[in-house]
């Protein structure tokens, strides 16, 4: 039996200026983002009727009906249609991280496969998140989440992910924005030599969502502080969900081990950023 398999990264926004707001509510954004090589994982077989089914770290919570992304994204490429998914949950949902986002985008790549059919054009329905993850590669991203222009010279990046298992609603992380017209980053995204250098840019840059964000869930204040040997510490997305960049994966690697050990209740992933 054909069986495919897809992989849906976590979505890092390195960085997050909000701009503006559409008449419609949504608000536009200028957004680096990357993928992780941390991320569930999707995997897709013939089947007369449409069936999910989810395990994983992270399966409790993730809704199994038709409110689920990846349910929706198959229902977007064909409204009918039978398919078997199996959906590895490795990823926190609602952290900021486009978990459910990713994984719409791995079903619709899978499904596409399998049933031989082009990517949706109107992907963005299933999530202003959705069109980024379709091809997971560095971009800026612009619009509401629409629109995307590929980055090059980023360097691989190590990175440690922290999550303190709380869950903040990305509505009300925009809600809460003192100010929705804010500076974009510059014209320009230069290259870099190393994470070092990239670091050292991102840190004129922001995350607008951050502040409406730990007022939400002050917790992000605790993750950000044990993130405070990084070269730089900031949230991802809407929250919970902090990232620190390292100069090397073992020193990576050490700074999850000693995140872990000092909160054992929180998710700490050592990953690489990939360009
Ligand atoms: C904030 C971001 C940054 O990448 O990521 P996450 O925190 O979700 O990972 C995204 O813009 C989130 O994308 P996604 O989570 O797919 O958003 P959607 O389901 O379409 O929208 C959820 C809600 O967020 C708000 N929203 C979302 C996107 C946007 N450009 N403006 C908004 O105001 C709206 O209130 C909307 O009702
Ligand atoms: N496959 C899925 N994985 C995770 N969450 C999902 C999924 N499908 C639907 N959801 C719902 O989408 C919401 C946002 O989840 P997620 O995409 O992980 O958020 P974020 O983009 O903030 O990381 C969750 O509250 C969850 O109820």
């Amino acid at each position: 039996m054909t069986k495919i398999n897809d992989f849906a990264p976590a979505k890092i926004n390195l960085t997050l200026h909000v701009l503006g707001q559409r008449p419609d509510g949504y608000h536009l954004l200028d957004s680096l983002v990357v993928f992780a090589d941390f991320g569930d994982r999707i995997e897709v077989s013939p089947n007369s009727e449409l069936a999910l089914s989810v395990e994983g770290p992270f399966a409790d919570g993730v809704p199994t009906g038709e409110e689920n992304l990846v349910l929706k994204a198959a229902r977007l490429l064909d409204p009918v249609r039978g398919a078997s998914i199996h959906l590895y949950k490795e990823l926190p949902s609602a952290a900021g991280i486009g978990g459910g986002s990713s994984d719409a985008a791995a079903t619709l790549r899978a499904l596409g496969e399998m049933w031989g059919m082009p990517l949706p054009g109107n992907a963005m329905t299933l999530g202003a998140d959705v069109p980024m993850c379709l091809d997971p590669k560095a971009a800026r991203i612009s619009g509401a989440g629409e629109g995307r222009m590929p980055v090059e010279g980023l360097p691989a990046m190590p990175a440690v992910l922290v999550n303190p298992r709380v869950g903040v609603p990305t509505p009300a992380a925009f809600k809460g924005l003192a100010t929705k017209n804010n500076a974009p980053m510059p014209d320009v995204i230069p290259d870099f030599v190393d994470v070092t250098a990239a670091a050292d840019w991102l840190a004129g840059q922001r995350n607008d969502l951050s502040a409406p964000a730990r007022e939400i869930a002050p917790v992000i204040d605790d993750v950000l502080a044990v993130l405070d040997d990084a070269l730089l510490a900031r949230m991802s997305g809407s929250g919970a969900t902090c990232f620190g960049l390292y100069p090397d994966t073992e020193t990576a690697q050490q700074a999850a081990l000693r995140i872990a050990a000092k909160r054992p209740d929180w998710w700490v992933a050592p990953v690489t950023l990939n360009p």
